[in-house]
């Protein structure tokens, strides 16, 4: 790096020696009057004494040293070093093949305390210093000491206070502060701090409804008589950053102290908390942080109590999961596109399965099998996961992320950043059947498959003459799947024409271990199951584009309707896509860490191998448990 850069405060240092030196004449002009007073010239006396007093040689030194001070005083060498760094790291962003050094200087510049930092010498290097504030009153009475007098200038923007009455004394109090707001900012206003007068109107006795109507009447100035809290508590809290699994609105919560400093948020929002004192209301902000001022949203313990009061109210809901989580029937509308496959025999349909391989085969780079895109697979993992009479079934008919949501309604996250050394991020994609998860992953691997591979999946099905264990699948028996499957070694797995299919843990760690990218292919419910410490996936939705453009680009393509027929989309098959994906987001949409709405495969491609680098190589918010172990909050 460069030392330091010369966009930062400066001295001047042109001395105008002549008129500073002010002491100098007055001793030269001491000596002139000391010369007249030996040659006894009327009042030259006098005028000895005056310039000779200590009082007058004092303040001529502090004169002095208030020269000498403006003089060096501090100046900014250009008042707009945040909108240059700016630019800077957009020309950056805009360079195709960026340097280690520019990277480093993109890291640097991006930091947020650098960027305050900038931001702060700008205020100051503008004398930015508003509001300024009224004088205090002058007519204050003597017996008021213990009062502090608060002006604070509204400039259109709410005070950032909540307050309360005390029932029994009838009392006004600041409720709360919130974080970032005027009130704060001031530092002047404290939770807990008792309200004497707003404007000059005494608020005993109020209702808190009369004190906000006085404030919304004041323009400009307003002025608050408090007497402060004795025993202030100290915020000591750390910075938590969480993940919202739930939706929030504060206006349709009546249970807000007020609805007005709330903040709305959606799953999947990173809300950065700010301060959790009070234990059913925290103070939050969403990042990236848009605004300075905090929101009020209800803690965790809150939001779980009113998630099990919501659930226990549904008399006629299914309870295997909340009503803002995914339940079971949903999932079905979720997976089924087109189930209504022809029921040929085994022996029907072999034939057509050895074909569909060996054009499988020809399509593949040589050498190189792209495991984990065979057609039962996928149109197993269609089909309702099998349930009764296996035990394979549990596992997937309730997804845990349901579970968890529940008991978590805010994730704890962390920003992340893969180590090289690591392994790689698993890749998941998710998107409703027919969007185009698979071709896109296909494309991928076969663009580059020294760095991307599928897993390869297990199955029971017994092995064909053209196949080699491994490759295609991993062959066991049905004992071997349901052990496994017990043991929750499958990331996901279901049943097709009476045989298991399953992509494992293992399978995926394999091709993380030989140093390369897996990319898979997952239903929703599979979630929870990627979304581990030694995996570390990366979600990837692939969203459908909006209807007329879906049509459009779709007019060549083939829908895999069975295990042996392909066919051109119809105008239903992209309304259930479409209405497919709507669900999957509705449910899920708290897990993705990127979407690509696929419009023109090309441009599809381009941009999910920019959202794999960037899931392998930059910072990422993900699950605390990740990185340390859970605390509970
Ligand atoms: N952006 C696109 N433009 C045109 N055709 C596309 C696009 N994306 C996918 N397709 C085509 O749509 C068809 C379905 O895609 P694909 O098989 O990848 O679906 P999928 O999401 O994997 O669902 P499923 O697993 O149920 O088949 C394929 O013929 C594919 O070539």
């Amino acid at each position: 790096m460069r030392p330091a850069m010369e966009t930062g405060l400066h001295v001047d240092v042109d001395v105008d020696v002549e008129e500073s030196d002010l002491m100098q004449i007055l001793s030269h002009v001491v000596e002139e009057v000391r010369d007249s007073v030996g040659r006894d010239i009327n009042g030259s006396d006098l005028l000895y004494g005056l310039l000779n007093a200590p009082w007058l040689q004092s303040l001529l030194k502090v004169y002095e040293c208030l020269q000498q001070y403006l003089r060096s005083s501090t100046r900014p060498h250009l008042s707009y070093a945040s909108g240059l760094s700016l630019e800077i790291l957009s020309d950056l962003r805009a360079l195709p093949y960026p340097s280690h050094e520019a990277r480093e200087l993109y890291t640097l510049l991006n930091e947020p305390h650098l960027q305050a930092l900038l931001s702060a010498h700008d205020v100051v290097g503008l004398k930015d210093y508003e509001p300024i504030l009224p004088p205090l009153p002058e007519d204050l009475p003597d017996d008021e000491e213990a009062m502090r007098i608060v002006c604070l200038v509204k400039n259109k923007q709410p005070l950032g206070a909540t307050i309360r009455r005390d029932e029994t004394t009838g009392e006004i109090y600041v409720a709360r502060v919130i974080h970032g707001g005027l009130a704060d900012r001031s530092g002047l206003l404290h939770a807990g701090d008792r309200l004497v007068e707003v404007n000059g109107h005494p608020v005993f006795g109020l209702e808190p409804e009369q004190i906000i109507q006085i404030l919304a009447h004041s323009h400009g100035t307003v002025m608050f008589k408090v007497v402060p809290i004795t025993n202030r508590p100290v915020n000591n809290q750390t910075m938590l950053y969480v993940r919202a699994l739930v939706d929030y609105s504060p206006q349709q919560d009546p249970a807000i102290p007020c609805a007005d400093a709330g903040m709305v948020f959606r799953r999947g929002d990173l809300l950065e908390i700010v301060d959790q004192t009070d234990a059913l209301w925290w103070q939050a902000k969403k990042l990236p942080c848009s605004s300075a001022c905090a929101g009020l949203i209800p803690s965790s313990s809150l939001l779980k109590r009113k998630q099990r009061e919501f659930w226990w109210s549904q008399p006629y809901q299914p309870h295997t999961c909340i009503k803002t989580l995914s339940t079971v029937d949903e999932e079905d509308d979720i997976l089924a596109i087109d189930v209504t496959f022809i029921e040929a025999d085994e022996e029907a349909f072999e034939s057509e399965e050895l074909r569909e391989d060996e054009s499988e085969f020809s399509t593949n780079i040589e050498g190189i099998y792209l495991a984990g895109f065979r057609r039962s697979l996928r149109l197993c993992r269609r089909r309702r996961v099998h349930s009764g009479g296996s035990g394979l079934s549990c596992s997937l008919r309730c997804p845990s992320s349901c579970y968890s949501a529940l008991a978590n309604p805010y994730e704890e996250v962390v920003r992340y950043q893969r180590h090289p050394e690591d392994t790689h991020r698993l890749i998941a994609l998710l998107g409703p059947s027919g969007v185009g998860v698979n071709e896109l992953r296909r494309r991928l691997i076969e663009i580059n498959p020294k760095t991307y591979q599928g897993a390869t999946p297990h199955t029971t099905r017994p092995l064909k003459s053209h196949e080699e264990p491994g490759r295609e699948y991993h062959f066991i028996n049905r004992d071997q799947f349901e052990n496994m499957a017990y043991n929750q070694c499958f990331i996901e797995y279901g049943e097709y024409r009476g045989h298991f299919y399953g992509t494992s843990v293992e399978a995926v760690k394999d091709v993380l271990t030989a140093g390369k990218i897996c990319i898979i292919d997952i239903e929703p419910y599979a979630i929870d199951a990627v979304r581990t410490h030694e995996l570390r996936a990366y979600v990837i939705y692939i969203k459908p584009p909006p209807l007329d453009q879906m049509k459009r680009t779709r007019v060549n393509s083939q829908l895999i309707t069975s295990y042996y027929t392909t066919r051109s989309f119809k105008d239903e098959d992209f309304q259930e896509i479409e209405e497919a994906g709507r669900k999957m987001e509705q449910h899920y949409g708290q897990f993705f860490d990127h979407v690509i709405v696929n419009d023109g495969l090309q441009a599809s491609c381009v941009q999910l191998l920019t959202a794999i680098r960037r899931a392998q190589d930059e910072p990422q918010w993900v699950p605390v448990s990740w990185i340390r172990p859970t605390v509970q909050f």
